[in-house]
């Protein structure tokens, strides 16, 4: 397993963020090192690169891409597969959802992945628990709730909905280790993943996401004011 079993933080600014800079994020990773984070997630071969400079820890990598006419857009082909194996990331992610996908298939694209760098572990992002069972038979390392919500045929749902009941499921239909990931946004919410078993949860915008921190302070006074 090149990933340990504890809190890895997410530390990534799309284009359209005022966060964007490989620089920034690089110091992001740094501050959640510092803090105690065990892992990093971040997207891009760039943003990658310039962590790796700063930090030690082994970094689950994406790439972001918005293909025309498909929902997938994280690490959607083998041209994303080929950057994150050129990034030297430990552990590449991959949309493992029944979306339709670009160009090769689910189950092409992680062969391609695994003939081209077998030493790189996958993580599957998935939304539903039948994604999870299809990326367990297909052989990820890691099953992540990274797109629960973020599908059409899951969209609105919250990881923390009913108590966790997804990620409850996820925990009970498949063997490989669980990631949960995914507006885990309290230091509570994250002690209750790994009281539910995860293997090893992700944080992001709770924790390198200050527009997103910011607005939530926001909404609590919205009404007063
Ligand atoms: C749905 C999607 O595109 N999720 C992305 C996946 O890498 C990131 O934008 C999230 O920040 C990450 O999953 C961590 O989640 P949260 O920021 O909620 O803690």
């Amino acid at each position: 397993m090149k990933l340990p079993s504890n809190l890895i933080v997410s530390c990534q600014a799309l284009e359209d963020e005022p966060l964007h800079s490989s620089f920034i994020m690089s110091k992001m990773a740094l501050a959640a090192a510092q803090g105690g984070a065990k892992g990093i997630r971040a997207n891009s071969k760039e943003d990658i690169i310039e962590i790796k400079k700063e930090v030690s820890l082994p970094i689950i990598g994406i790439v972001k891409r918005n293909y025309q006419g498909s929902d997938v857009y994280i690490t959607a082909t083998s041209k994303e597969v080929d950057e994150l194996i050129e990034s030297g990331c430990e552990v590449i992610a991959m949309d493992a959802t029944i979306s339709e996908r670009p160009k090769e298939s689910l189950e092409e694209l992680i062969n391609y992945a695994r003939e081209q760098a077998p030493h790189v572990e996958l993580m599957a992002d998935i939304s539903t628990i039948e994604e999870a069972i299809i990326a367990e038979k297909l052989g990820f390392d890691y099953v992540g709730t990274t797109l629960h919500g973020y599908t059409k045929h899951t969209k609105g749902k919250k990881l923390y909905d009913q108590d966790f009941a997804f990620l409850k499921e996820v925990l009970q239909a498949v063997e490989k280790p669980v990631i949960a990931e995914g507006n885990i946004i309290t230091p509570d919410m994250l002690k209750k993943s790994f009281e539910l078993g995860v293997y090893a949860t992700v944080v992001g915008g709770a924790i390198t996401r200050p527009k997103d921190i910011t607005s939530r302070f926001v909404h609590e006074i919205k009404d007063m004011l």
